[in-house]
């Protein structure tokens, strides 16, 4: 892991009209790490990643990415840079194969017609870079999938793109066990292949079983960003719920770009946020 993380956020403030969403937080992705993102309903996860996917603007803050300081005015810039978004929703069209799905709105072309071999190959890359066996056909109907093979597939949509951070919103939500292990594997490699990976997860096992370092949001505010081996399940939970783990030494005071210690400004080990 580099000292520099690939994406950094400082004192990143967003309203709604009079409602603020998010105060002054900070955020640190390292490529090859998967950092899990929890916090409770409400605690403005959707709205820290829409900020940074450029689906909203920052009403204040600072993003590097790389360590220089960047803009992210729209989802062009983002991708610009190589941030993919995986939501919920997954936003992947039944009637339509593995390949269509995979380079949809982002065809290949050969003159006038589309260049189906050149997909079909860079989508087969790039489900076997990832170790994805479970899929038969390239060419099946994204309906006939199961839950987890959609998961996979929006999943490696996200990274054909050259992509170098891919922020994964709830990806097992939907899933039973021995698919939510696969995925969960799956967003393993993405991070030992040297992505830098954000969860978002309300899920415990999840977060623990593959997660590198946890941030907890509270209110809109950053609570603790600390690493997974530093913390333990019920101390996440009091972070979650009550912005604060007394166990843990953190005082609830929220992590912003001028408490961190040594390692960055949002990376913060226990004891180490003010
Ligand atoms: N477009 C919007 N206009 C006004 N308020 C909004 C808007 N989007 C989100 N909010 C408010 O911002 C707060 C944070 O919402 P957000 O969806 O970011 O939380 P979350 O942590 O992702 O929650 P969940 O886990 O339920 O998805 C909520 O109080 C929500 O009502």
């Amino acid at each position: 892991m580099s000292a520099t993380p690939l994406l950094e956020l400082r004192g990143i403030d967003k309203s709604f009209g009079p409602v603020q969403v998010l105060r002054d937080v900070a955020l640190a992705a390292h490529a090859g790490e998967v950092t899990a993102l929890v916090g409770d309903n409400g605690a403005g996860k959707s709205t820290l990643v829409k900020c940074i996917s450029g689906i909203y603007p920052a009403d204040a803050g600072e993003f590097l990415f790389d360590g220089r300081p960047v803009t992210i005015n729209s989802p062009r810039d983002a991708a610009t840079l190589g941030i993919e978004v995986v939501y919920q929703d997954l936003a992947l069209c039944d009637n339509l194969d593995i390949v269509q799905n995979m380079f949809l709105g982002r065809e290949k072309h050969s003159g006038l017609v589309l260049d189906e071999p050149t997909m079909e190959q860079m989508a087969a890359e790039t489900l076997a870079g990832l170790s994805v066996r479970t899929v038969k056909s390239l060419r099946q109907h994204v309906s006939s999938l199961s839950g987890g093979q959609r998961q996979t597939v929006a999943i490696a949509k996200a990274v054909l793109w050259n992509s170098k951070l891919v922020i994964l919103d709830e990806p097992t939500a939907a899933l039973g066990v021995a698919q939510t292990a696969q995925v969960l594997e799956l967003v393993r490699r993405l991070a030992d292949n040297g992505l830098a990976v954000v969860l978002i997860s309300h899920n415990m096992n999840d977060v623990f079983a593959v997660s590198d370092r946890i941030a907890a949001l509270y209110l809109g505010q950053m609570v603790a960003q600390v690493k997974t081996t530093d913390i333990t399940h019920s101390q996440v939970v009091e972070l979650i719920t009550a912005g604060r783990s007394g166990n843990l030494g953190l005082t609830g005071e929220p992590v912003t770009a001028g408490n961190g210690t040594g390692a960055g400004p949002a990376d913060t080990t226990p004891g180490g946020v003010r």
